[in-house]
């Protein structure tokens, strides 16, 4: 599981540290340049000879580069470095030392032209607004450069692109897009939310000690293969279909029944006991023609989707739904509510045990209809912000679509999670989310229902079914079929095996 802080939380961590004199800077300085070094190899060229070029700012973000270079330039790099002011005093003397040459900017481009690593040292944690000049030209130049070359250059980060929003991801102009970001201390919430997340390429977290002066909640989690493989109520011998979760779902009609498909299909593959199918007669035949083992009869569920396909313009649909929710709330079993069922939070405060699955219209109506609008670029220029505002408006776990799904009840940390984002853009992958998800909570229906809160588990649950139907996706792309929400549906089962096979992360 990652875990970002904000960066005044980190700073308040070094704080301690540096007033013990912790070499703070040293050492941050000494992973940067052993992962410059390991990257070096891992493209099979040898360290000596190699020409590094690091752009370097006036702050302690230089500082960390000056360092790195020192120590590169001493196992023999050919390294370079351009100002962009007056420069950290002890950096740059020991850069000088070791034989770092100091350009001026005017030669720039022949530099970024021959060096085979970039290092971005412009701006960390202490960047404020959209990047400036001199650094804006800087990166103007290094991405024309970038282009133009036939071979890329390797561009690594220290602590964070330099151009994007260390806590909320945003790139209010140009950012310097790294392949690896070697981040100190601690991973901030930038580096997981889009679109900052597409500058940062891999993560590699440099460990400064910080844990122990660290908030108690991070202020963003994203989940990994390891993580559901923890949460994941495996099977046993004493297993059933309670205890493996009952997941009611009220989705689709007439003019969509493919959604009641879809999301059907997807709460089987997501592990559940069973599926209660309580949908209109007409897609019930449907259903149960594809898939036998669900039932159409009504009795105890574990949690409900609702509102896939469903047409909330029709008065004996949208008052069914409503009902199920009203019943659901009463007993404290989870409820995920899609599409147009959405619109039902216009009017009523819920505990966070709903979990509403909006993509950015759907949010954008919601908080309309709440006296709070938000326009879609809005939300998806910020989608942690307009997912907080809208758990915190209605009192439901919120889990917003995008290019990062961001998942959060009111007052709990935000889960971020990306990954095979663009396949997810199908018709009907949301109809698959929803009934993922609803798979997901019923198994943990009891316990939420005696918890009686929510807890922050729906958001985890959340988080845990978008990193799923994420990695679905990536597996439906690797079979070379069309990417249709079915196919996503059909790989939910394989992306579970894989994550709970899984050692890694
Ligand atoms: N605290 C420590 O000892 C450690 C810090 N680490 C590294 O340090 C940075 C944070 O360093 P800090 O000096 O606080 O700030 P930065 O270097 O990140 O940025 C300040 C400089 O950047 C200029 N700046 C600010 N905003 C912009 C912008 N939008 N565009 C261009 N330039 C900008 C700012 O210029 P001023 O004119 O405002 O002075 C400064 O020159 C952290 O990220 C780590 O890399 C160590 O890693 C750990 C120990
Ligand atoms: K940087």
């Amino acid at each position: 599981m990652l875990r970002a802080y904000r960066s005044d939380d980190v700073r308040q961590a070094e704080a301690p540290l540096l007033e013990r004199g912790v070499p703070l800077m040293d050492r941050a300085a000494a992973a940067l340049a052993t992962e410059v070094i390991r990257r070096v190899r891992a493209l099979g060229n040898r360290v000596p000879g190699t020409e590094v070029l690091g752009l370097v700012g006036s702050g302690n973000n230089g500082g960390d580069v000056l360092f790195a270079l020192a120590r590169l330039a001493r196992r023999g790099v050919s390294a370079s470095a351009i100002l962009t002011g007056t420069p950290h005093a002890a950096g740059y003397a020991a850069a000088s030392r070791a034989g770092v040459r100091f350009a001026d900017a005017g030669t720039l481009r022949s530099l970024a032209e021959s060096a085979e690593v970039w290092i971005d040292g412009l701006v960390g944690i202490g960047a404020r607004g959209p990047l400036r000049e001199p650094a804006l030209e800087i990166v103007r130049e290094l991405e024309e450069v970038r282009v133009g070359r036939p071979v890329e250059p390797l561009v690594i980060a220290a602590d964070l692109p330099s151009g994007i929003g260390a806590d909320d991801g945003t790139v209010p102009g140009l950012a310097l897009r790294a392949n690896v970001t070697v981040t100190m201390g601690i991973a901030k919430p930038g580096l997981v939310l889009d679109p900052g997340r597409r500058y940062a390429g891999e993560i590699v977290q440099v460990p400064l000690g910080l844990e122990e002066f660290l908030p108690s909640e991070p202020a963003l989690l994203s989940v990994g293969a390891r993580d559901i493989a923890d949460m994941w109520d495996v099977p046993g011998p004493d297993s059933h279909k309670y205890s493996r979760g009952v997941v009611g779902v009220m989705t689709g009609s007439l003019r969509y029944p493919g959604a009641a498909l879809l999301s059907t299909s997807a709460a089987l593959a997501g592990g559940a006991g069973m599926v209660r199918y309580a949908g209109p007669r007409e897609t019930s035949r449907l259903v149960v023609s594809q898939h036998p083992e669900i039932v159409t009869d009504m009795g105890r569920v574990q949690a409900w989707v609702l509102g896939s396909g469903v047409n909330m313009d029709d008065p004996e649909a949208a008052s069914e739904v409503a009902r199920r929710l009203q019943e659901s709330i009463t007993a404290g079993i989870p409820v995920v509510l899609d599409a147009g069922a959405i619109t039902l939070l216009g009017s009523i405060d819920v505990p966070s045990t709903v979990v509403i699955t909006p993509h950015a219209g759907e949010l954008a109506e919601l908080l309309a209809a709440r006296g709070e609008p938000l326009s879609r670029e809005e939300i998806a220029a910020a989608p942690s912000r307009a997912a907080r505002l809208a758990a915190t408006l209605t009192g439901a776990t919120v889990l917003l679509k995008g290019s990062v799904d961001v998942a959060c009840a009111p007052d709990d940390p935000l889960w971020a999670q990306g990954g095979a984002a663009g396949w997810r853009a199908t018709a009907g992958a949301g109809d698959v989310l929803a009934g993922l998800l609803g798979s997901i909570l019923a198994q943990w229906g009891d316990e939420l229902a005696d918890l009686g809160k929510g807890h922050g588990i729906p958001a985890r649950l959340a988080a845990a079914a978008s990193y799923i139907h994420g990695r679905a996706a990536a597996i439906a792309y690797g079979t070379g079929r069309p990417i249709v929400a079915s196919e996503i549906a059909g790989a939910i089962p394989q992306a579970i095996g894989e994550a709970l096979a899984s050692t890694g992360e």
